[in-house]
């Protein structure tokens, strides 16, 4: 039985991050008692490399997190060479916190559903709990990753290094990077993106971001 409280990785490639995210990683430091850490990837393994640069992902998740104490933005993945495979991420916090102190990879259903497509995942549950966000519209997990992983409550996470996963109810958000890009480039608000990651994004010029205009477009159009 250990007794110190886990350390949660939540991994993600945040072009940009948004407010499920954080929604998100509060919500597992609340049940967890202990600090998440936000990891960006350099080389997503599994996806086009992001719009964003490392640098830009690094500041707007700061930005995002300013608030939330229990929030840590972690650059080791964006210091490290070639494609961000979890499995050597996971390698190295298991090796920096020793063999006891419980482990635990967060993200959301959609992922949960593909985990059985990623780098070598069968060694994961000998190294980290999950813990699963509910995402609107995922698909069901691979029952190969289900059974690799047992269902279990926040307390028997802390009470074991490995191998179990938490399946949080909430919250449940339909935001994602995708739509919030597409949003900026049409000229749009997203109720998804924290008002300092907009500023710094109009700023950064990026998304081919269309600042707001003053008028509401619509009226604007009627007086054409
Ligand atoms: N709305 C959401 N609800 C729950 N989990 C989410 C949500 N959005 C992202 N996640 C999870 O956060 C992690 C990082 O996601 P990512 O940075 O790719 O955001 P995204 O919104 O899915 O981006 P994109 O639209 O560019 O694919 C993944 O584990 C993903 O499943
Ligand atoms: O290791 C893998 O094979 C792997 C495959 C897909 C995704 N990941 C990681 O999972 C996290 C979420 O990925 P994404 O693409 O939804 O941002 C992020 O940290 C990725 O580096 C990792």
């Amino acid at each position: 039985m250990t007794s110190s409280a886990p350390l949660a990785l939540y991994g993600g490639t945040f072009d940009p991050v948004h407010a499920a995210h954080v929604a998100a990683a509060r919500a597992v430091a609340a049940a967890l008692g202990g600090p998440v850490h936000l990891l960006p990837n350099a080389v997503p393994p599994h996806r086009p490399q992001p719009y964003a640069s490392p640098a830009q992902r690094l500041a707007m998740l700061q930005l995002a997190a300013a608030d939330a104490p229990e929030l840590k933005v972690d650059d080791w993945e964006l210091r490290q060479p070639g494609p961000s495979y979890t499995l050597a991420t996971l390698e190295h916090f298991r090796q920096h916190i020793g063999p006891e102190r419980p482990l635990v990879w967060v993200v959301g259903a959609d992922s949960f559903a593909s985990l059985h497509h990623w780098h070598r995942w069968q060694h994961y549950p000998a190294l980290c709990h999950l813990a699963v966000l509910p995402r609107p519209g995922a698909a069901a997990a691979d029952p190969a990753v289900a059974a690799a992983f047992t269902s279990a409550d926040a307390a028997a996470l802390r009470g074991q290094p490995a191998g179990l996963r938490l399946m949080l109810t909430a919250p449940c958000l339909e935001h994602s990077s995708t739509a919030i890009r597409t949003a900026l480039a049409a000229g749009q608000r997203h109720p998804g993106l924290d008002a300092g990651v907009a500023d710094f994004i109009y700023r950064e010029g990026l998304y081919n971001a269309r600042h707001l205009p003053t008028l509401d477009r619509n009226s604007q159009d009627s007086h054409d």
